[in-house]
């Protein structure tokens, strides 16, 4: 079993409406009427995404419209909404109002004039991946001092307006509420930057989940390599990623917990030696400074109990070190 080593009891010390979402939640339903939507933007598993007006105030929005899901999940959602917003580079939830026919939620949120990460991150020199890596851990380290893991961090939910230098993590719709001992569903996060706690069935996972993550994205834009580890199935996930930190260190990690590996592993899993990160390091990756290389190493780590912190990444010698 394994508990985090930081913000273990931020969902106990906190009264249970705090965290406790199954007994529903008491919602202040605004009026439909005041939004109308502008077009689409985009569309998930879970919810269709509008950009929108306030009619009242002729301020943009965004109208996230849920898709009939089980209500556990929205009641899940809209309790970490309400329970975050506000806080620092936190997507901020103005209203939530119900779909005229349908009746399902649909959430109004502050609009960020996002450009897309594929086009965004290979103009970011040093400066700008330390300005907008410490805004993602400031949101992080908030959400987790909040007793909420996001466990679906990736590029396509982190928005940002490179004109505002604003940057908002959004879609809540696969955080959860951390409480030591509990088993989660693994089956959370995007397929490139799921953690390998998740491809080994290793349940009492924690906001450490969330590292894996930003390790994924450092990786890609240093390494320029999208996504860094590119696997075709979620079996492959783990290959993908064993043929960068080792088979033999991938054994140990499932040693020290008590797991073995899943079967479905038997035979695609090869013996893989461990690449230094050096190995990445070609004449066109002019980011992977030893300051960076030692952090995305710190970070990607088989065992979330040897990665970085939100708060320790914050205070890593790269963010301290000023580049031109
Ligand atoms: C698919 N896209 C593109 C831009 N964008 C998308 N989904 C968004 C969500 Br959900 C929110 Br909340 C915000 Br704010 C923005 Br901006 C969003
Ligand atoms: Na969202």
């Amino acid at each position: 079993y394994s508990i985090a080593k930081v913000y273990t009891d931020a969902c106990e010390k906190r009264p249970q409406e705090y965290w406790d979402y199954e007994q529903g939640v008491t919602i202040e339903w605004g009026k439909i009427q005041n939004y109308e939507i502008v077009n689409k933007i985009g569309r998930g598993k879970y919810s269709e995404v509008f950009s929108g007006k306030c009619v009242n105030n002729d301020k943009s929005c965004v109208i996230k419209v849920l898709k009939p899901v089980k209500m556990k999940k929205i009641y899940r959602e809209l309790k970490i909404l309400t329970n975050l917003t506000g806080g620092p580079n936190i997507v901020e939830l103005y209203d939530i109002v119900q779909d005229r026919d349908s009746k399902i939620p649909a959430l109004i949120f502050e609009e960020v004039r996002n450009v897309d990460f594929r086009s965004l991150y290979p103009t970011f020199k040093l400066h700008d991946i330390q300005y907008y890596f410490t805004q993602l851990l400031i949101a992080l380290d908030y959400c987790h001092s909040m007793g909420i893991m996001h466990r679906d961090v990736k590029p396509q939910n982190v928005m940002i307006d490179p004109y505002e230098r604003k940057l908002r993590l959004i879609d809540w719709g696969l955080a959860e509420f951390y409480h030591p001992g509990v088993d989660y569903n693994v089956r959370v996060a995007s397929r490139y930057h799921k953690g390998p706690e998740l491809l080994v069935n290793l349940n009492q996972y924690d906001y450490s989940l969330d590292l894996w993550s930003v390790g994924c994205m450092l990786a890609a834009i240093v390494f320029k390599r999208e996504p860094f580890f590119k696997g075709s199935t979620n079996p492959d996930q783990l290959v993908k990623i064993a043929a960068v930190l080792g088979t033999k260190e991938l054994l140990a990690y499932l040693d020290k917990y008590g797991l073995k590996l899943p079967s479905e592993y038997d035979n695609i899993m090869r013996d893989f030696t461990r690449k230094p990160w050096e190995h990445f390091i070609t004449p066109e990756t002019k980011l992977a400074i030893p300051e960076m290389v030692n952090l995305i190493d710190n970070l990607l780590r088989y065992d979330h109990q040897e990665r970085l912190t939100a708060k320790e990444t914050m205070n890593h010698v790269f963010f301290k070190t000023k580049y031109d």
